[in-house]
């Protein structure tokens, strides 16, 4: 029930003092996120800038409370204030946060619900408790649908900033299976967005090989999209769940509304990607973790936006893909799994680096928890990874426990199969074969670094690490 005073602005009519929340920026996820809490009953007032999307607030939102400025949304919201922005990242919250934090109060709390970046969040967090406000970084993931009936929340701040309000995140967010809430504080400041960038750089991977496993089987395994929507719904009941995989399916079966052709046939080749996978990958490299699966699936998004230049390539350097006479179906399933395994090892490695680097004590049972509800990467495979967390909460890799080990050795001739047939046929597949070097690599327990030490030491006199005793030494190497 509105309560309160009415001020009556243009069109628009604003309760003053009576909403529980405000939302700022009322597109695709602000929006839906609003008629979200407004399910679990709250009053939710709502400002954007643009007055088609008030109206379609005040369309869609019950009890909602559209106001036609910032300074109206902070009068009809009780005290203290809650606020919700939902706005681009980057210099979008910087001007918002400059034109909130004057005019809140202590005790009233800033939230940033947009994909910012952790360190952007850090300076802000520092930036409203000098003013005495309470500010969270809140990742959230579900895209539009998640928004509306339950995201994964991926909340940063102090837990103090965070009391009032996690009772309605908590409520807002998704069920995982087994009925928990797929909210958590997961850290002070930056955390929660750190969290949900390496979900982000998770996504990118996982993506990338669903997209390989499709394209392989195509190009060099000859199925129709019939067959291909057949195997993936397949490999959907089984380890390989996940809602990734389950939208696969759709977009397989799905026929252009124009043509009739099978959708893909009509969809250009080329991906966008909006900073998240990119930052992902950096922030691995800045930590000096190997998130090399990550890294790739953002190189091929950069190498498919090439489009214009690789059409050129392809007519001066065409490469004959050769069709398998093996059936490869049930590797690349194999391929997918472990090649899934391999990326969720490098997003919690990068998380455990992440939280020691910046004293964040991040409960990565906890990530895993609330990733198994509501959000894009949302998968069986996290009920596996959840016990091997709370079996061994300080393993440095997924890939260390058993259970999980037994998975990738598991599948490991039918991946290694796959990686050999795409590169014997000039089908680029780098997830798989960076997610295969990975596995390898990690279990590696002598690697070629000696020659890279023995490099740097002959053009730089970096001297190198020797077996047999501690300590730097440096060798003449063209003699004295
Ligand atoms: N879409 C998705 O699947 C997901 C998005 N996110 C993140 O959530 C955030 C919002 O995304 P999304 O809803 O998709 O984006 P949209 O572009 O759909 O909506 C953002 C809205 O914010 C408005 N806006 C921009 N600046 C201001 C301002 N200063 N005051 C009020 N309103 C403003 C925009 O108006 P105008 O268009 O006029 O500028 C627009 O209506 C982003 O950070 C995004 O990365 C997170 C998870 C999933
Ligand atoms: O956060 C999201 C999903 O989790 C957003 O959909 C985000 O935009 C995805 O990244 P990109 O646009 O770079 O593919």
């Amino acid at each position: 029930m509105v309560q309160g005073n009415s001020t009556r602005t243009g069109a628009e009519t604003t309760a003053v003092g009576s909403a529980d929340i405000a939302v700022l920026g009322l597109g695709v996820m602000g929006r839906n996120l609003a008629a979200n809490l407004a399910d679990h009953g709250a009053v939710v007032a709502g400002y954007d800038l643009d007055e088609g999307r008030r109206g379609a607030f005040a369309a869609q939102v019950g009890n909602a409370v559209p106001c036609a400025s910032v300074e109206e949304l902070l009068g009809a919201l009780k005290a203290p204030r809650t606020i919700l922005m939902m706005v681009p990242a980057g210099a979008p919250v910087d001007e918002l946060t400059a034109a909130l934090l004057p005019r809140l109060s202590p005790g009233d709390v800033l939230i940033d619900g947009g994909n910012s970046h952790f360190r952007d969040t850090n300076r802000r967090a520092a930036l409203a408790a000098a003013a005495g406000v309470r500010f969270v970084g809140l990742g959230v993931s579900g895209g539009e649908e998640g928004a509306r009936r339950g995201p994964a929340l991926m909340a940063g701040g102090d837990a103090e900033a965070l009391a009032p309000v996690a009772p309605l995140l908590a409520a807002i967010a998704a069920r995982a299976p087994d009925g928990e809430s797929c909210f958590a504080r997961v850290g002070p400041e930056g955390a929660g967005h750190f969290v949900k960038m390496i979900h982000n750089g998770i996504e990118y991977a996982d993506m990338q090989l669903i997209a390989e496993a499709y394209h392989l089987l195509r190009e060099i395994g000859g199925c129709s999209y019939e067959r291909l929507a057949d195997i993936f719904a397949e490999w959907n009941g089984g380890e390989l769940a996940s809602y990734l995989m389950e939208i696969t399916t759709d977009i397989l079966r799905t026929k252009d509304g124009e043509t009739g052709a099978p959708i893909l046939e009509v969809i250009r080749d080329a991906a966008g990607q909006k900073g998240t996978g990119h930052w992902a990958a950096t922030t691995a490299l800045e930590l000096g973790m190997p998130a090399p699966t990550i890294a790739e699936a953002v190189h091929a998004r950069c190498l498919s936006a090439l489009k214009d230049e690789r059409v050129r390539a392809a007519e001066a350097l065409a490469i004959p893909h050769v069709p398998s006479t093996e059936d490869l179906v049930a590797s690349v399933g194999d391929a997918l799994l472990s090649g899934r395994i391999a990326v969720y090892a490098q997003g919690f490695a990068v998380i455990a680096a992440g939280s020691r680097q910046f004293g964040w004590d991040v409960d990565l049972a906890a990530v895993a928890r609330i990733w198994r509800g509501g959000c894009i990467i949302r998968a069986r495979l996290l009920d596996r990874i959840l016990t091997a967390l709370n079996r061994a909460p300080e393993l440095p890799n997924l890939m260390l426990d058993p259970d999980i080990a037994g998975l990738m050795t598991r599948g490991d001739a039918g991946f290694r199969r796959v990686v050999a047939a795409a590169t014997l046929a000039a089908v680029p597949v780098p997830a798989m074969a960076s997610a295969l070097s990975y596995w390898d690599g990690y279990r590696s327990g002598r690697l070629w670094a000696n020659m890279i030490q023995a490099q740097r030491d002959y053009f730089g006199a970096h001297g190198y690490e020797r077996t047999d005793r501690p300590g730097m030494v440096h060798t003449e190497w063209k003699g004295a």
